[in-house]
């Protein structure tokens, strides 16, 4: 059987596999992924509706903050990129209706070919479907490009867990990595992306092993209020 680089879950022990081998820091990488994903559909689902609600009254609080700082976009209208989590991920329910209710466009991610991400509005009651591509539900309705959007305010960040320097690991498609890549974060035009954790997901730096092409992440969310993670040219 051929090694699965993203899983993790078949290495050969030596590389008998033509070069097949995946560096060290790819398998940390799966392993970590993996006791991520352990350890969240471990924790109390009590726990994690709690933290999930909490989150959402804090996300809602720092979006205020910006809506009120400049009056809202100069084209009138504010769009958060966010996401809809699956279980065991944070419920985002709860946060969608929150910036609904300021006022806020809200676009979900659309899981294209070639692991790109397309955005869809996201209101109350919007039909779901369930991607074809990734085990999460998406909105019905026109898909446009992170460059058709105007007026973006806020990239929400789906993430198993995020460390103090901002290296972020996700599910292991790299959907979020090939988008970030495409929107450089020392732009004076650069919206802030902010990833979403349980409390226990926030790792010390240099936990989540970097790779060149890992996108860092300016902040993180979690149900105690925005830890920053990185002091260069931050904008959030
Ligand atoms: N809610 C949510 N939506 C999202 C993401 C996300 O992480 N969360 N994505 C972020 O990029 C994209 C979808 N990518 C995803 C890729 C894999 C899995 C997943 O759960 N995979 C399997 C494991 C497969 C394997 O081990 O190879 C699973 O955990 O059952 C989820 C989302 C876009 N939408
Ligand atoms: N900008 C990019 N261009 C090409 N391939 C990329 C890019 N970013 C990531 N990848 C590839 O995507 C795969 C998954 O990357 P990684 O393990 O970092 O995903 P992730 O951040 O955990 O996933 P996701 O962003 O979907 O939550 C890797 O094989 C990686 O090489």
């Amino acid at each position: 059987m051929a090694p699965h680089y993203i899983t993790g879950e078949v290495f050969p022990p030596h590389d008998h596999n033509g070069g097949m081998t995946p560096p060290e820091h790819v398998t940390e990488k799966a392993r970590l992924r993996s006791v991520l994903r352990s350890n969240r559909a471990g924790l109390d689902p009590i726990e994690r509706h709690e933290q999930s609600h909490a989150m959402a009254g804090m996300v809602a609080e720092y979006v205020s903050g910006l809506l009120g700082s400049s009056g809202g976009s100069a084209t009138g209208h504010a769009v958060v990129t966010a996401y809809l989590g699956v279980d065991p991920e944070p419920d985002t329910a709860p946060l969608l209706a929150r910036l609904h209710a300021l006022g806020v466009d809200v676009v979900l991610p659309v899981c294209e070919p070639q692991y790109r991400l397309s955005w869809t509005v996201w209101t109350p009651g919007v039909a779901l479907q369930r991607s074809v591509r990734a085990p999460v539900d998406e909105p019905v309705g026109p898909r446009r490009t992170f460059e058709e959007l105007s007026g973006v305010r806020l990239i929400l960040v789906p993430a198993l867990g995020v460390d103090r320097s901002g290296q972020r690991i996700g599910q292991g498609g790299g959907y979020y990595d090939r988008f970030l890549a495409r929107h450089p974060r020392n732009r004076a035009d650069a919206v802030p992306r902010i990833g979403m954790v349980y409390r226990s997901e926030v790792l010390p730096e240099g936990a989540i092993p970097a790779e060149p092409h890992d996108q860092p992440l300016d902040a993180v969310m979690t149900a105690d209020g925005l830890i920053r993670l990185r002091t260069d040219d931050l904008p959030v």
